[in-house]
């Protein structure tokens, strides 16, 4: 459902991205890893359209997004979730998700408010707490929520388990496994946690300086191929 061809960026004279190409498929997850630095969330700023590309393409359900305003691909059924995670902190946790639903009809509204308080009970037991009072790892929580009230085709997740307690990287991991369960969204994770990445993953992608220097399927991520771009 989304193709990455031949992407290439820069941040004035620094080549950032160098002819990066994946793949993510509708109903599987693609982990996408790789030590800090080397491009990852820069490549995801371009997929949504927050950043420029220099030169190849985006292309989602068969059209090419590359061209396209960040707006327009999360009308299109692109959603993103930003590393640092970027929710309201003076707004309380249901206004947070109620920006994830702007559009919505009253009705589709509450029914799919229903489905992530299931995957994420602990945000209906916050509803009226402010975001900014929240410990990180229900702000990971809620970002994620609010990117599915969206009712994504894609979700891109930038490193959601960042500085994140262990019970809620469970939890998290919980719910990216029930939405590949699922079958109908698809899944770019980017991850440092490498056994978390391995667990979720149909696919991945590593990234070295601007570059995929190793990709393939789950039962191919403990190669030494793979973890020689990792170790620190
Ligand atoms: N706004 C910017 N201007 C100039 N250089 C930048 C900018 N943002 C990032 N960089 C540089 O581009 C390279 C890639 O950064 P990026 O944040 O994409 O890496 P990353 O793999 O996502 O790392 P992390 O896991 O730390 O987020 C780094 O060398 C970084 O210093």
């Amino acid at each position: 459902m989304l193709q990455v061809n031949q992407l290439n960026q820069y941040y004035g004279a620094a080549h950032t991205l160098r002819g990066v190409s994946l793949d993510v498929q509708k109903g599987k997850c693609l982990s996408l890893l790789g030590r800090n630095g080397v491009g990852k969330t820069t490549l995801l700023k371009c997929l949504m359209g927050v950043l420029p590309v220099a030169k190849g393409n985006v292309m989602f359900e068969g059209h090419d997004i590359t061209r396209l305003k960040p707006h327009q691909r999360a009308r299109l059924g692109i959603a993103y979730v930003p590393q640092g995670r970027e929710i309201f902190a003076r707004l309380t946790v249901e206004e947070n998700m109620l920006m994830g639903m702007a559009t919505m009809s009253g009705r589709k509204a509450s029914s799919i408010k229903g489905e992530v308080y299931e995957l994420f009970p602990v945000l209906k037991e916050m509803l009226h707490r402010r975001g900014g009072d929240l410990s990180g790892g229900q702000q990971q929580q809620l970002a994620i929520a609010r990117a599915l009230l969206a009712e994504p085709k894609l979700i891109i997740l930038d490193e959601p388990t960042e500085g994140i307690q262990p019970s809620i990287i469970k939890d998290i991991g919980r719910v990216i496994s029930l939405l590949r369960q699922r079958g109908d969204i698809g899944i770019l994770l980017c991850e440092q946690y490498f056994d978390f990445a391995r667990e979720l993953a149909d696919t991945f992608v590593v990234m070295s300086r601007g570059e995929v220097v190793a990709a393939g399927t789950q039962d191919q991520m403990d190669g030494d191929d793979v973890k020689k771009h990792l170790a620190v």
